[in-house]
């Protein structure tokens, strides 16, 4: 009898390891061809031996190290960018080396976890160099084909997945098809919808927004459908109703998962009939209005638990949009807040230049629960109250400033775990004095945040000729 190979989980999690060890050191160490790989922020997490000879590196020098500020290597950063395969080369000074790259995303549970990147060396005959062509050009046209149109230009981002969402909220302002906004509160729904509606032929006639879970589920009916006069306690007049509104234009209808059970069976037949009937009103109305429909609610899980009709929900997500989350494209938050300190410091006349680095990794390591909308209201506030040009560390609120405290901890033990060769204290004190100065600008600063005198810190950056030594 054949027995079925089981593997038990202690096994599994033995292979897990062993792939951590794999991937934490020997697998890479002979390969002839260079290898990088960054995390999920760029920071470079490993370089192997051929990476380091074939760039003249160490590897002190690089680890922890953004790609944006290690070497002016565009493959990668590209590759980085859009998440995508890239193919590229880099020309070496003399022209008789290239170096061929190619980039590859590492994505784990869907999640984007940073890039491999391996490099080959290739030398050229001396016939051969004038043909070099860098295939990095032709992923940059590709790039630039994601073209859309000017009423989604105010929703800022820089993120390849966004960008392809954006496209198929264009391609949907096309055809009338009812559209399914998805995504946490913050992402931005409100605001794809309205440029849905004016990327579309309905663009002229009305664009009507109604707030489903704010409206009291006795008066939704008459909001949604309009009433007429006496027909209940407080119907002093006849009302025209949202969908009467918005004829020939769009409706929103927001926080749809909030929708109580009985409005769903009179949307339902509205989508399918077009045409409803006033609250305690007998005439037919006929109208002709394109549904969008927006929430941040499982909406599987309720048409599960019984409180959203499946009908309705398969009526509904015709074309569905999800907007991911800000801390699923954090690409986006270095434009975001260059966006919000431009639009903010006209709207309330602030002389606001940027952000301090560190503001930035804090910022970079933050959850935002509360997406766009919670860094949108920060940004104003911090732009009302900053006494500075560049807003620092001390400005920002606790709970962000201590989240990027513990991630610079952390992400040095990580780093010095990974390291094939430990540096010595001396070596490792050069590297880390030398850190913050570029960081902080100032002996004082940076013995700060080191826990030194700025005299201690003065010293040791004239012993390790970090800075001139001064004469006599
Ligand atoms: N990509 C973006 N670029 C610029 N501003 C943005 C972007 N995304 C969101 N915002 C801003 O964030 C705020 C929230 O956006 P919006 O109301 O569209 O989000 P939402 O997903 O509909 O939120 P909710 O579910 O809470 O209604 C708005 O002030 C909007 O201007």
């Amino acid at each position: 009898m054949k027995m079925a190979r089981v593997t038990s989980i202690t096994e599994r999690q033995k292979h897990d390891n062993h792939r951590i060890d794999f991937l934490n050191g020997y697998l890479f160490d002979n390969m002839i061809d260079g290898i990088l790989i960054t995390d999920d922020r760029g920071s470079v997490i490993y370089i192997n031996d051929a990476y380091e000879k074939i760039f003249s590196v160490s590897n002190i020098a690089i680890l922890n190290r953004s790609i944006f500020e290690v070497k002016n290597d565009e493959v990668i950063i590209n590759g980085f960018k859009t998440q995508k395969k890239i193919i590229g080369r880099l020309n070496c000074s003399t022209g008789r080396i290239t170096i061929n790259i190619a980039i590859s995303p590492i994505y784990k549970d869907k999640k984007f976890k940073g890039v491999i990147g391996i490099y080959r060396e290739n030398k050229l005959k001396s016939n051969e160099v004038e043909k070099v062509e860098s295939s990095f050009e032709k992923n940059l046209k590709a790039e630039r084909c994601i073209n859309l149109n000017c009423c989604f230009e105010n929703i800022i981002t820089d993120s390849h997945i966004m960008k392809s969402t954006l496209l198929i909220a264009q391609k949907a302002s096309m055809v009338s098809s009812t559209v399914l906004i998805r995504g946490e509160s913050g992402t931005g729904k409100g605001m794809v919808a309205k440029a849905i509606h004016d990327s579309s032929n309905r663009k002229e006639a009305p664009f009507i927004k109604v707030n489903c879970g704010a409206i009291p589920p006795t008066l939704l009916e008459s909001e949604l459908f309009g009433h007429e006069q006496g027909s209940f306690t407080g119907a002093i007049k006849k009302k025209i109703g949202k969908f009467e509104q918005a004829n020939g234009g769009t409706i929103l209808l927001d926080e749809i998962g909030d929708m109580p059970m009985e409005m769903q069976v009179k949307l339902l037949r509205i989508i399918q009939e077009k045409e409803f009937q006033r609250v305690g009103g007998n005439e037919t109305i006929r109208c002709d209005v394109r549904i969008l429909a927006a929430t941040n609610k499982n909406l599987e899980e309720q048409v599960e638990k019984g409180r959203f009709r499946e009908d309705l929900y398969y009526r509904l997500n015709v074309i569905p949009v999800q907007l991911p989350s800000l801390r699923d494209r954090k690409e986006d938050i270095p434009i975001l807040c260059r966006y919000f300190i431009q639009k903010l410091n006209k709207k309330i006349g602030g002389k606001i230049k940027g952000l301090a680095d560190e503001v930035q990794e804090a910022f970079y390591h933050y959850d935002w629960p509360g997406n766009v909308r919670e860094l949108e209201n920060l940004m104003e506030r911090l732009i009302v109250l900053s006494e500075e040009e560049i807003i620092q560390l001390h400005e920002i609120p606790t709970y962000i400033s201590q989240v990027y405290n513990t991630t610079i901890v952390n992400s040095m033990s990580v780093g010095l775990s990974t390291l094939r060769n430990i540096p010595t204290l001396e070596e490792y004190e050069k590297e880390i004095i030398k850190v913050a100065l570029q960081r902080f600008k100032s002996f004082n600063a940076a013995g700060k945040a080191l826990g030194v005198t700025h005299k201690t810190i003065a010293a040791k950056a004239r012993k390790y000729n970090i800075v001139e030594k001064r004469e006599g």
